[in-house]
């Protein structure tokens, strides 16, 4: 019997994992990317900073391989290695313009809020009941009513002290999205999914040496190596196959598993046009997130007895280290800005988010800004290829998206983040996407 023929649009976590389990069953997998490099919104930056420092300026931190076991079982089966991410020391809180490490949060927002944060984190928990079936999310009792609802609208509900609704929002913030724009059905999901997770098994590894390595080894088992600068502008598809255009060449095939994000899906032409709701796929809600890594002679944070994570009130929202497992007396700090604070960078300049960024870390760590040295950005928004952090389902849109973002439309097998049934906007999740696609073909 023949085997079928593929063609995986998109070159990032999802689309290399589809080609490899494809090849890895005999089906001949044509990798079409638009960008000049692999990997998507994995990329570690190698060659930016000094004393051979490095950086992930997209996906960055891995959990425990019981939680996230694909992403592992690639890891160990291409001899990668992982490092342990952090230090003993504590995280600081940066809250009304005073710092404090977390062991003393309590004395700076009183035991009201503190009682009210707590609170949030348990009611979080419980949303998970919603949701009996996290892949047929779209199916939980009560999904449309649930889904028209905003997290900022069950904050509300839960009636948190001033400082609590702030430390609350600002952790769904940079989790996923801004509160107003996020589904609380979504939000329940991804508690459904972490419902049996211990916080010690969360965002705990990276790849050693950078996640890079990863896209890296996957491209590298590819026999047909992918075709970088290959955008593609057409798909036509029918009962027989599928024909793709791109960089003026038709690639046929039996397949197309497209890996695109549904923001820019609706850049290539698909003939016959794409139905209802996909044919409108970039209004499914992203969150907004900038990374600026800033490079310091010394490590200043581990000098005050911190880890260099930092929550605040301030737009950065969240900074750590980037650097801990690396060598020399430099270090790294990534800035991490999220929802509506970050919505606006994609009218700035490189120069006006790390001065911006140096701003505010020389608020929360007085005098750290005499020891920097050199600063990176990447704005995901803004890149064509991309033009959005990760999916984070809005109000409405797992009614209309979840299913049809899970099940091929003829001869179309759609995979990426965003079609995950489970870690959707995880590195992860695109993994299990890609797997998932590949499976449609060879079952
Ligand atoms: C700032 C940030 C921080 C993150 N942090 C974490 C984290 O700590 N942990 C975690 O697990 N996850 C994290 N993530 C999420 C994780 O990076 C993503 O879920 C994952 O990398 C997405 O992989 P993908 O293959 O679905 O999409 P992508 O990596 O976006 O791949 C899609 C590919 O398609 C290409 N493409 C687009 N259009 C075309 C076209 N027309 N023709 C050909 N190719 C095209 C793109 O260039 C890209 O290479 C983070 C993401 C961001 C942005």
């Amino acid at each position: 019997e023949e085997k079928p023929s593929a063609i995986v649009v998109g070159a990032g976590l999802a689309g290399l994992s589809a080609a490899y389990e494809l090849q890895q069953q005999g089906v001949e997998v044509t990798v079409l990317e638009a960008q000049t490099r692999i990997g998507g919104r994995v990329h570690t930056l190698y060659n930016a900073f000094d004393q051979w420092q490095y950086a992930e300026a997209g996906g960055e931190l891995l959990d425990g391989a019981e939680v996230h076991p694909q992403i592992h079982a690639y890891v160990e089966q291409f001899d990668l290695g992982l490092e342990e991410v952090g230090y003993d020391s504590d995280t600081a809180y940066f809250i009304d313009g005073q710092r404090v490490p977390e062991s003393e949060l309590e004395n700076l927002i009183g035991a009201k809020a503190m009682a009210d944060y707590d609170r949030f984190w348990e009611e979080l928990a419980e949303l998970a009941q919603y949701v009996p079936d996290p892949a047929k999310l779209h199916q939980a009792p009560n999904a449309a009513e649930l889904d028209q609802q905003s997290v900022a609208q069950w904050l509300d509900g839960l009636e948190l002290a001033p400082k609590a609704r702030t430390l609350a929002e600002h952790h769904i913030r940079g989790e996923y999205a801004e509160p107003s724009r996020l589904s609380l059905l979504f939000l329940a999901h991804q508690a459904k999914v972490y419902e049996d997770v211990e916080d010690d098994q969360v965002e705990i590894y990276r790849v050693a040496g950078g996640n890079t390595r990863l896209v890296d080894a996957l491209s590298r088992q590819l026999k047909k190596p992918v075709l970088l600068d290959h955008p593609v502008t057409e798909i036509h598809h029918n009962e027989q196959g599928v024909d793709v255009v791109a960089a003026g060449k038709v690639f046929r095939a039996d397949y197309a598993i497209v890996t695109v994000p549904a923001k820019v899906l609706n850049h290539i032409r698909f003939t016959p046009a794409l139905a209802a709701p996909l044919d409108r796929a970039q209004a499914l809600s992203y969150g907004s997130h900038t990374k600026v890594m800033l490079q310091y002679k010394q490590r200043f944070w581990l000098n005050a007895n911190l880890n260099g994570d930092t929550v605040a009130d301030l737009p950065l929202g969240w900074t750590w280290e980037a650097t801990d497992q690396q060598a020399g007396d430099a270090g790294i700090l990534t800035v991490y800005t999220s929802g509506r604070f970050a919505d606006g960078d994609r009218f700035k300049t490189e120069a006006e988010l790390i001065n911006s960024a140096r701003d505010q870390v020389a608020q929360v760590y007085p005098g750290a800004d005499q020891l920097f040295l050199h600063g990176e950005t990447q704005a995901w928004l803004r890149l064509p290829w991309q033009q959005g952090g990760y999916s984070a389902y809005g109000p409405g849109d797992v009614t209309r998206y979840w299913q049809a973002f899970r099940q091929p439309q003829g001869r179309l097998i759609w995979a990426g983040e965003h079609t995950a049934d489970r870690y959707v906007g995880y590195l992860e999740g695109a993994i299990r996407s890609g797997q998932r696609a590949a499976r449609v073909i060879t079952r």
